[in-house]
């Protein structure tokens, strides 16, 4: 999925992350809530992929999903990650009128319903699905210390959440995500989040952080799933 170089409004790029200007967010009464099932024991490793840590699943079936919200197919969970900054200042990838946060987690689902696999998924414009949750400092997480098990904790059940087309914020930025991002951040601990910055890249330098900067939101509306 190439970034278009024309300038109409249908082929306009879609990158991410962005500054969501939660003003300029539209109330969009057909946006459903999120349905979120997830099955703990299909989570199968931590591998660290260089630039971060990707908790990855087993995605051979529908075992964990993600649906309804603003999607018309079922997505299949494959990883959960974070992005993180060098200090607490910032770190998050989105970033809310202008306030960044000290991390952010994607939880990453693929488009099961239309595509055989993630990879495939990778290439169309509603391939992937990933919930963005910001992470502000707290106290510390006892779900982010386990939080496999606790995956099902993550969610909360009335959860208001804005979301918009866009992109991957690692290579190869594929224009293929239709981003979901709760409303509502969790906390974690700043002891937490050093540990995050004591992960080793394959250099084995630190990776003291890894957010992409913010990318123009062009022509597109963010939409909120409440008023
Ligand atoms: N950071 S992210 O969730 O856009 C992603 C998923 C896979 C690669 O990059
Ligand atoms: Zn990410």
């Amino acid at each position: 999925m190439g970034v278009c170089t024309s300038s109409t409004a249908q082929c306009l790029p879609r990158q991410s992350p962005i500054d969501i200007q939660t003003r300029r967010a539209k109330y969009d009464s057909s946006l459903k809530p999120l349905f979120i099932q997830y099955d703990p024991n299909t989570s199968k490793r931590i591998i660290n992929v260089g630039h971060c840590f990707n908790v990855e699943f087993d995605d051979s079936s529908d075992r964990s999903v993600l649906s309804e919200g603003p999607l018309t197919s079922h997505y299949r969970l494959r990883q959960f990650h974070f992005h993180w900054g060098t200090s607490d200042r910032d770190g998050s990838e989105h970033v809310i009128d202008g306030q960044t946060y000290p991390a952010e987690l994607h939880i990453v689902h693929w488009n099961s319903q239309r595509y055989s696999s993630f990879e495939e998924a990778t290439k169309h414009s509603d391939g992937l699905a990933v919930i963005g949750v910001l992470l502000k400092i707290g106290e510390p997480n006892p779900v982010l210390q386990n939080i496999i098990d606790n995956l099902d904790k993550v969610k909360t059940k009335e959860r208001t959440y804005w979301t918009y087309l866009g992109s991957l914020t690692t290579s190869p930025y594929s224009e293929c995500v239709t981003w979901v991002l709760l409303q509502e951040a969790i906390t974690i601990s700043s002891e937490q989040l050093q540990h995050f910055r004591g992960l080793q890249n394959e250099d084995e330098e630190f990776i003291l952080e890894n957010h992409r900067p913010l990318q123009p939101i062009e022509k597109r509306l963010v939409k909120s799933s409440c008023k």
